[in-house]
């Protein structure tokens, strides 16, 4: 299939032979954050994207799925597709009920969009603070996409980092709907996981009971790694404490996924095998695993499933 686009210079492509994982994952297992990418020629990327990635189609994804073991996937709308979602509403109709989304929705969405947004298997939006990924949304905007997903049940995804949390803080705790915080607020994992810094974090997760974290993205968030590659199974040992800690105080609301396609690493590109086996270092226990990997997110977007 061509594309008339072109891939943002340095961009690093998904890793193609993901091996094996060593860790089993559990009957159920959730891979609660990925991507679709495109692919451009059916799905064209967003004008105001910032950057333009490899594609990644909905078939890629059900492939890893099945290869690393996970029976379910949460698929999150990428940047570089805007408020259009329909490569992701493709993707969840494919998935026959075997994936959720989250979406990005501005608020003169129609309410027939939302509608069926919510049939294909969305139940959240995102909301964006990273600058280099978006132009800030004035936060009435954002209020106001609450007041029209509030009835659908639906949660509120938010992606910062760990500098932007005071000056957000108060303006998330103000969301009337469940909040999921992705990649754990992005620390600093150079700073200490028990310093002022990271407990302002937890400090914020214990604020509100129905604030979920995903324990995500080692990849991104580690400085010297060693990265999930060439057989690495202790990989992103600098991001363990923080996982951990979060794990181990909020057993009953994190979520972990593989961030695949992995958009913007410029470092490296993991081995998604790899990465799984990552799990058992920041969920020590089999009961936190479960938990993190099936309960959790499947309580989240399947509460009617058994
Ligand atoms: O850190 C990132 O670059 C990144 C980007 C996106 C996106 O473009 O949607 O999603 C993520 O989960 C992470």
């Amino acid at each position: 299939m061509t594309t008339d686009f072109e891939k943002t210079p340095g961009w690093l492509d998904w890793y193609a032979d993901p091996s094996r994982p060593r860790f089993r994952l559990p009957e159920g297992a959730v891979d609660a954050h990925c991507h679709v990418f495109g692919p451009g020629a059916a799905f064209p990327y967003a004008p105001e994207r910032k950057y333009t990635p490899c594609d990644a189609s909905k078939d890629q994804l059900f492939a890893l799925r099945d290869h690393l073991g996970f029976t379910r996937n949460v698929i999150v709308q990428a940047t570089c597709h805007g408020a259009d979602n329909r490569a992701l509403a493709d993707a969840l109709r494919a998935s026959k009920g075997m994936a959720r989304g989250v979406a990005t929705v501005r608020p003169d969405v129609s309410d027939e969009e939302l509608r069926e947004l919510h049939e294909a298997g969305v139940r959240g939006v995102r909301f964006n603070f990273v600058k280099r990924l978006v132009d800030a949304a004035p936060r009435q905007d954002l209020l106001d996409v609450v007041e029209r997903i509030a009835p659908l049940g639906w949660h509120v995804v938010v992606y910062f980092e760990a500098p932007d949390l005071p000056d957000l803080c108060d303006f998330f705790l103000s969301i009337p709907v469940p909040l999921v915080v992705d990649h754990m607020g992005r620390p600093d994992v150079t700073k200490d996981p028990d310093g002022p810094e990271f407990e302002a974090f937890l400090n914020f997760l214990r604020a509100r009971p129905d604030i979920w974290c995903k324990v995500t993205c080692p990849e991104r968030l580690t400085v010297d790694g060693p990265p999930a590659l060439d057989g690495e199974r202790e990989a992103y040992r600098d991001v363990v404490p923080f996982a951990r800690r979060v794990v181990e105080e909020f057993p009953d609301r994190v979520l972990w996924g593989t961030d695949w396609p992995h958009p913007n690493l410029t470092d490296h590109m993991p081995d998604d095998g790899l990465l799984v086996d990552f799990v058992p270092h920041i969920a020590p226990t089999p009961e936190l695993r479960h938990k993190l990997l099936v309960d959790n997110p499947t309580r989240l977007y399947w509460p009617d499933a058994d």
